[in-house]
């Protein structure tokens, strides 16, 4: 509903109030900068001002422990947390700083967001960071929780490669069926694979339309390349949408059923295949309630997680995702993967991936399954079957911040290989 009292927005306020309510939707409901994006930007129709409203809302959340304190640093009572003055700071000074906005235009934007409060602090708080020449420090700092965390995890240095890489936008990697590569210039790390440079346009690129390639970060095709080739082969992509791994099962001559519980999601998947030619049945279903009508050759099993791992692209992870729900997502897992490994034809590999960088949601799922199926063994993957991008550890993939760095980073995954010895 229109404020009464509230003057009309002048040109760019709207996006501003949208990168507000998305922040508020991330930082204090907890949800998902990608699923919140659409109710905050409800009352937006250009898309550059939906891509304005994410670009703040984004590299907001990537620096916000250095925007705070800078506007701690400037203040002599602390604002709170959740204080509009604070959010509205924050908005003004991230596109100053990393955006490239001019000052006047990122404070006459945002002071708008105040409604009645304390515009005069705002602007003063501003401009006197603006006055001293405030900066953002680079690598940008990580939130404390998850810099304890990942060091607790992994080390010290991987935590500052993790604060290294959220600086730096990620490149686009692009996976493609590995006989039919397309013309574009690009690094390729593996078979099937181009690196094209961050920030290139999608849907302008050769051969979107034609479907010759599809979006895929390198260490998202890793899962699907464990299976090998599937000519004459059965397989199960559980938890499929939006169909990276289902396109490239299909590629490889699976015949590939696809199960995932999202039927908007499912739609995309349905979309992929259409644009790239290839096939797969798709079910719409919940893995946890749903059976095959009889047991496969091999199952991709791509669960639900934190996602912590794909926390460059999606920086609301590092604000939004708590010890207690990495232990309810686990469980989760284990449940699933307890569940899929019964449709596994003996003699048949199972692919168990995550993107978190949870030791809870990868190494601790493969070790307790193991633990409590004599029907399966370990099937190591080897270097060698990745091209030697990463190392793997007792025969596990665990692709941590800084692996590929120099040649723009990967997402963070957890990847193993099951085979099932016998039963079925
Ligand atoms: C990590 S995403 C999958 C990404 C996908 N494998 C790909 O490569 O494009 C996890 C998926 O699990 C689905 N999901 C979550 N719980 C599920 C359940 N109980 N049964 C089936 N699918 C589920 C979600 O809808 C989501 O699409």
């Amino acid at each position: 509903m229109p404020d009464a009292k509230r003057a009309p927005d002048g040109a760019g306020v709207p996006a501003r109030r949208a990168a507000l309510r998305l922040l508020d939707a991330v930082l204090r409901k907890g949800l998902p900068l990608e699923s919140a994006l659409d109710a905050a930007a409800r009352d937006l129709d250009k898309a550059e001002d939906r891509g304005l409203v994410h670009a703040i809302a984004a590299e907001t959340l990537r620096r916000l422990p250095d925007l705070d304190a800078l506007i701690d640093s400037a203040t002599k009572k602390r604002l709170p947390d959740d204080a509009k003055a604070r959010f509205a700071l924050r908005i003004a000074l991230v596109q100053a700083l990393a955006l490239g906005t001019p000052p006047h235009a990122a404070i006459a934007t945002a002071l708008p967001l105040i409604d009645g409060g304390p515009r005069k602090l705002v602007h003063g708080v501003f401009g006197t960071l603006m006055r001293q020449g405030a900066a953002l420090p680079d690598p940008p700092t990580l939130p404390d929780l998850v810099a304890v965390r990942w060091a607790h995890a992994w080390g010290e240095e991987v935590a500052a490669a993790a604060a290294r890489l959220i600086a730096a936008p990620p490149p686009l990697d692009l996976s493609f069926p590995a006989d039919r590569p397309p013309a574009l210039e690009g690094a390729s790390l593996l078979p099937g694979h181009l690196r094209l440079a961050a920030g290139t346009g999608v849907a302008g690129l050769a051969g979107y339309g034609e479907g010759e390639w599809w979006v895929q970060d390198i260490a998202a095709s890793l899962p699907a390349r464990l299976l090998g080739a599937g000519a004459g082969r059965s397989a199960l992509d559980l938890c499929a949408a939006p169909g990276g791994k289902t396109m490239q099962l299909a590629a490889a001559g699976f015949a590939v059923t696809a199960v995932d519980a999202s039927e908007s999601r499912l739609a995309r998947l349905a979309d992929n295949l259409a644009r790239t030619h290839l096939s797969a049945q798709v079910v719409t279903a919940d893995v946890m309630a749903w059976a095959p009508p009889e047991p496969v050759d091999a199952i991709l099993l791509d669960a639900p997680c934190s996602a912590t791992g794909i926390y460059r692209r999606h920086p609301d992870v590092l604000h939004r995702v708590r010890p207690r729900a990495i232990a309810e997502l686990s469980a989760g897992q284990a449940a699933m993967l307890a569940r899929a490994a019964d449709w596994l034809k003996p003699g048949g590999s199972l692919v168990y991936s995550v993107c978190s960088l949870e030791r809870e949601e990868g190494e601790r799922v493969a070790e307790a399954f193991l633990a409590a199926r004599s029907d399966y063994a370990p099937e190591p993957i080897s270097a060698d079957e990745i091209g030697g991008i990463a190392q793997p550890v007792d025969g596990h993939l665990r692709l941590l911040p800084g692996t590929l760095e120099a040649e723009g980073g990967a997402d963070g995954f957890f990847i193993a290989r099951f085979r099932r010895i016998s039963g079925g």
